[in-house]
């Protein structure tokens, strides 16, 4: 392990989850031996447990990873990777299916999370399913439905501030760096990434390496876990190139995507962050090094874009390619027109976008968008069907 702020470096354990000298992010560092897809057994996240270092004699599993690799009906070679099939509909799972065996391995009962919504939800699911108790700090008001409902269901504590993600996040920092009483399985826990890269192992045992992979970035830990994992296959000879890594944000919280626009080596933080898509509305995302890294040395960049590109995006996507993806999802498919548009992906590349939420997360999104609902009198439906019917003909 090593610290990507003061490269202490330390050998792997998994009770370290940030640098033990300074406080900053680590990175797991994993050189596969032998690895050959062809001999793996089983699917989903462990499935790969081969590549994800530290012990698990004890496994929390809801059976998740193994999602879906959708070919695009709109974009030849392209490839919607949908994360909403996950047990709680979105890729956390990934991540927590590693972390709390992390945290159960290691002897910790109490977890914690600052979410805007689909960490807390995820979270919630597996540490009922480890026996763990939970605290999932949450911006009040700022939590879109479906996954408040969810937290609740699973039978989390919910804390909430008054303000942004960003404070919740630093409210559980202060739990576990300031107090040490609650293990974190929020993404600067690098051993979430870890459950996370499986994306990238799935992709490249599926289709071998893309050109472009197009992700979402709000936290910041999603788009450098799956640089990592492909980093790590292609050390291995497993895939011949890195693709390169784009990361979308939207306008109103976009810091990193800012940061690549003007060059930065630091992120200029936004203080009062703001977008429809709530789950990466954040200011200061923990993971902004780990997600410059793998932009920067993959070649990639990272975009933002507004909102109404978001609204349309997530209506494209559910009613050409019938998928239903959450707003923040929906911004790589924004973020990816806007990347051909400005000639930095090539369409006919092999292109893969991150869809990293279920539609169902966020009712009042889709409520928002057009709809033909139409009060009718059932004794005569056939006259607004066969009249609607003539008059395309
Ligand atoms: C649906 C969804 N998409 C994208 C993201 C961004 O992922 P990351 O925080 O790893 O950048 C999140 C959470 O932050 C999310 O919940
Ligand atoms: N969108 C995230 C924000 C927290 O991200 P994490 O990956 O650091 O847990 C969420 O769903 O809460």
């Amino acid at each position: 392990m090593k610290c990507l702020d003061c490269g202490y470096e330390t050998d792997i354990n998994q009770k370290i989850i940030t640098c033990p000298r300074c406080g900053g992010l680590l990175e797991i560092k994993v050189k596969l031996k032998g690895f050959s897809f062809s001999n793996l057994k089983g699917r989903g996240v462990w499935r790969y447990k081969d590549a994800i270092p530290g012990n698990y004699s004890k496994i929390v599993s809801i059976n998740e990873g193994n999602t879906p690799l959708i070919p695009s009906r709109i974009y030849k070679q392209t490839f919607y990777k949908f994360e909403g099939a996950n047990p709680t509909g979105s890729f956390k799972d990934r991540g927590m299916t590693v972390a709390v065996s992390s945290a159960v391995n290691t002897g910790y009962k109490v977890v914690a999370a600052a979410s805007t919504g689909n960490t807390a939800a995820s979270a919630a699911a597996y540490a009922s399913r480890a026996g763990l108790r939970i605290y999932l700090v949450l911006p009040k008001g700022k939590v879109a439905l479906g996954k408040l409902a969810q937290s609740i269901l699973y039978g989390a504590t919910i804390l909430e501030v008054n303000g942004s993600f960003d404070i919740a996040m630093a409210s559980v920092m202060r739990l576990y760096k300031d107090l040490g009483i609650v293990y974190p399985l929020n993404s600067f826990n690098p051993w979430r990434l870890e459950g996370q890269k499986t994306i990238a192992y799935e992709i490249a045992e599926e289709i071998g390496e893309p050109d472009n992979v197009i992700v979402p970035v709000g936290n910041a830990g999603n788009i450098y876990a799956i640089w990592k994992g492909f980093t790590e296959l292609q050390e291995a000879g497993v895939i011949s190139k890195i693709p390169r890594m784009i990361g979308i944000q939207a306008e109103g919280a976009a810091p990193i995507a800012k940061a690549i626009e003007k060059g930065l080596n630091e992120p200029e933080f936004f203080e009062n962050p703001e977008t429809i898509a709530t789950a990466i509305r954040i200011g200061k995302p923990v993971n902004w090094k780990k997600a410059i890294k793998a932009i920067r040395s993959s070649k990639g960049t990272a975009l933002s874009v507004s909102d109404q590109e978001i609204i349309d995006a997530q209506k494209k996507l559910a009613r050409e390619e019938g998928i239903g993806a959450e707003p923040a999802s929906a911004a790589a498919l924004a973020g990816y027109e806007k990347a051909i548009n400005e000639g930095i992906v090539d369409k006919d590349q092999k292109n893969v976008l991150i869809l990293t939420g279920h539609a169902l997360k966020d009712p009042d999104a889709m409520l928002r968008l057009d709809a033909r609902r139409i009060l009718i009198n059932p004794e005569h439906i056939e006259n607004i069907v066969l009249g609607e019917i003539n008059d395309n003909n």
